[in-house]
């Protein structure tokens, strides 16, 4: 990788306080260092959702290919219809879809047509049979003022055309994105490589699932909820499971994960207590910058790109506090692995909703607290909180299905204020 250094970004930051960072500076500048990886590979379309298109998709071919039917009925000349009065058309062939009508359709005159057959070419309408009378196998009659020329018919490219980017590189592939590709006759596409993301959880104190919960001790749940983000992201992940406060096992472990991924996440140790060596290894294996972001959960935050045997990684040190891991991942770590990953920005959505209740919140911090979004019984959408804040309430997050974003100046929300939520649904 050849890239701006961190002090080089830092440098153009009017006001950079690593001590008073504000959310948004630390978002600009995680993402100004990051850049994309370039490797890519092709697979089936099947195996390629969720991944991110490598390169721009052409239609080589017009969506649909004919002029065809949208409805089961009879095509006509529009020229014929008559406003004012109903008429009558002698039928003169029948067609459905997969095939072509080779005859003339002559004036007073249709044809029998299927939802999906080509339009004969002298006809520009189609009239839904249920809205036709006295049918028989010679004629039909058209009741005025049913149809007008040019209807329920789906004109050839309509969809897409010959020559058109169907999908723009960056796209994270969804299921409608897979039919797409089909619909073109493609049978597989150049995807980006899976991003490698290795991670880890640091404490003494924390014990794996499974094993005897010590006094004093606390399961470790931030490697499972990284675990589950990480996957959720399209991401391969190395759980490379909890490390000791122990600096030479910390210096392998930072050195083995940077040696095998592209970007290593850990929780824990980036606080100022005693057993912090997290902060002194990180600093010494590379480009490390540490701040105290004005937001709450999440405040202290470790960020920069680490180097072992030649190879490197973006390296993303959460504090350990299960909450704040959540919330400093997808406020700061999504964004940028997905920039990693060659994919096009993509915003979580914010939705303006009522506050059920009021909401104490200090200007001069982002906070970020858990909220439960629902309707009331006139289907207006209100946010209530889902309990204690604390950032070590694992509980709350559970609870909750939306965040609720206040952003640094504003102060206490008064019940039936608004605020923007940002919804848990397919992220959390
Ligand atoms: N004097 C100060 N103390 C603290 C500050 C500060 O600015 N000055 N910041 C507080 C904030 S905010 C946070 S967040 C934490 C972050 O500290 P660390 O990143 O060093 O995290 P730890 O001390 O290792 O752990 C904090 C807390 O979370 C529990 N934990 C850690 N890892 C896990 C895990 N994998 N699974 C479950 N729980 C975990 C850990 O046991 C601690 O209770 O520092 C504050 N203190
Ligand atoms: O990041 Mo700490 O969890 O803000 O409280």
């Amino acid at each position: 990788m050849t890239q701006a250094s961190l002090q080089d970004i830092i440098s153009c930051v009017s006001g950079y306080d690593p001590n008073a960072m504000t959310v948004d500076q630390a978002q600009a500048i995680i993402l100004d260092f990051v850049e994309p990886i370039h490797a890519q590979e092709k697979v089936a379309i099947r195996s390629a959702l969720g991944r991110t298109l490598a390169q721009d998709i052409v239609s080589r071919i017009d969506v649909p290919a004919h002029d065809n039917s949208a409805m089961d009925g009879y095509a006509l000349r529009g020229s014929d219809l008559d406003p004012q009065a109903s008429i009558r058309l002698s039928i003169v062939g029948n067609v459905h879809a997969g095939q072509r009508y080779q005859g003339e359709v002559q004036k007073g005159q249709c044809v029998r047509i299927m939802t999906g057959a080509p339009m004969p070419d002298d006809c520009d309408t189609v009239i839904p049979q249920e809205l036709t009378l006295d049918a028989d196998a010679q004629g039909v009659s058209i009741p005025a003022g049913r149809v007008r020329q040019g209807d329920n018919r789906r004109l050839r490219g309509e969809d897409l055309t010959q020559g058109e980017i169907a999908l723009a590189r960056g796209k994270i592939l969804r299921p409608a994105d897979i039919g797409l590709l089909a619909s073109l006759g493609i049978p597989e596409v150049p995807v980006q490589r899976k991003l490698r993301v290795a991670f880890f959880s640091t404490g003494d104190e924390l014990r794996s699932v499974g094993e005897r919960l010590d006094p004093g001790c606390v399961y470790d749940s931030n490697r499972y909820t990284l675990h589950g983000m990480l996957t959720r992201l399209g991401c391969d992940v190395i759980d490379m499971g909890v490390i000791g406060d122990d600096p030479l096992a910390l210096e392998e472990a930072f050195r083995s994960a940077c040696e095998q991924a592209d970007a290593v996440i850990t929780s824990g140790g980036v606080s100022v207590g005693t057993a912090d060596y997290t902060k002194q290894i990180m600093a010494r294996l590379g480009e490390m910058l540490f701040w105290k972001i004005g937001m709450r959960p999440g405040r202290p935050l470790a960020f920069g790109r680490i180097a072992s045997q030649g190879r490197d990684a973006y390296l993303f040190g959460l504090p350990g506090n299960p909450v704040a891991v959540t919330i400093s991942f997808y406020f700061f770590v999504r964004d940028a692995l997905l920039r990693l990953m060659g994919a096009q920005a993509q915003p979580l959505p914010r939705l303006n909703v009522t506050a059920a209740s009021a909401i104490r919140k200090k200007p001069g911090r982002t906070e970020y607290q858990r909220g439960i979004l629902s309707a009331d019984e006139s289907g207006n959408w209100n946010v209530r909180l889902t309990g204690t804040q604390g950032s070590g309430i694992l509980r709350s997050m559970s609870d909750a299905n939306c965040v609720i974003v206040l952003n640094h100046e504003r102060g206490d929300v008064a019940a039936g204020e608004q605020v923007q939520v940002v919804m848990f649904d397919g992220l959390i």
